[in-house]
């Protein structure tokens, strides 16, 4: 739910589009506006106990979820991506994958008023997460990015579902970073490919791998590595 579902046009595109066309996943996006009533479809208004922007109102958000969970078999997860939410991570994507209907609820302005989770929590699962500690201007691209870290983990997504655990923060890895990858040309521009990775010896080169990745951690993200 947004007040710019243009926003999530791309999700036809690529992996996402791919995954829609097979049926593995159904897309909605619904304009937050459909449940206002007025002649401007006023979204928001002005924060109790003063400040500057704007907070979203609870009535079109509470109408639009009475809508989205009538005739639901089983209640949905809210996803609300906020600042002042749970950092998101691949174990989170793993979770959410699992899960039979997501609502990705994008917040504008100053944010969306509390009462709309506290009454939601009453009737599904709400995760509030954050994508990062940056400021964006509403939900829909932290939305973007989640859906597609979420849709990639559903089986049949992926081609080939070994690229999932060699990937960075993935199990596969023990959280560690990705190791770095090579391909043709063997040199460029005077920079070649390490030698190792010729040698056809598959335990010298899941070493050097893992030798990289550890390095790689320790000195991008040392909070990622074991204990
Ligand atoms: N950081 C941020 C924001 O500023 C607004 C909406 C969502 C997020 N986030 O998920 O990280």
């Amino acid at each position: 739910m947004s007040i710019f579902p243009d926003y999530f046009a791309p999700l036809h595109l690529s992996l996402v589009g791919k995954a829609l066309g097979k049926g593995l996943l159904e897309l909605g996006v619904h304009d937050l506006r459909q449940w206002t009533h007025d002649r401007h479809n006023t979204v928001d208004d002005t924060p109790y106990g003063g400040g500057a922007g704007m907070v979203m109102k609870p009535e079109p958000w509470g109408e639009c979820f009475d809508a989205l969970l009538d005739g639901l078999e089983e209640p949905p997860v809210l996803v609300v991506p906020t600042p002042s939410g749970i950092p998101f991570s691949q174990p989170i994507a793993y979770e959410l994958s699992e899960k039979s209907h997501l609502l990705f609820a994008c917040g504008r302005y100053e944010g969306i008023d509390r009462r709309v989770m506290e009454h939601a929590a009453t009737r599904m699962e709400v995760r509030e997460l954050s994508l990062g500690d940056y400021v964006l201007n509403g939900g829909e691209v932290a939305t973007l990015a989640m859906v597609e870290a979420v849709v990639r983990l559903i089986p049949g997504v992926i081609g080939n579902p070994e690229s999932l655990t060699e990937e960075s923060h993935s199990d596969g890895q023990d959280q560690l970073l990705e190791y770095p990858v090579y391909t043709k040309p063997p040199s460029w521009r005077g920079l070649d490919v390490p030698e190792v990775l010729f040698s056809g010896h598959h335990a010298r080169i899941a070493e050097w791998r893992r030798e990289q990745a550890v390095e790689l951690t320790r000195l991008r993200r040392p909070d990622l590595l074991p204990e």
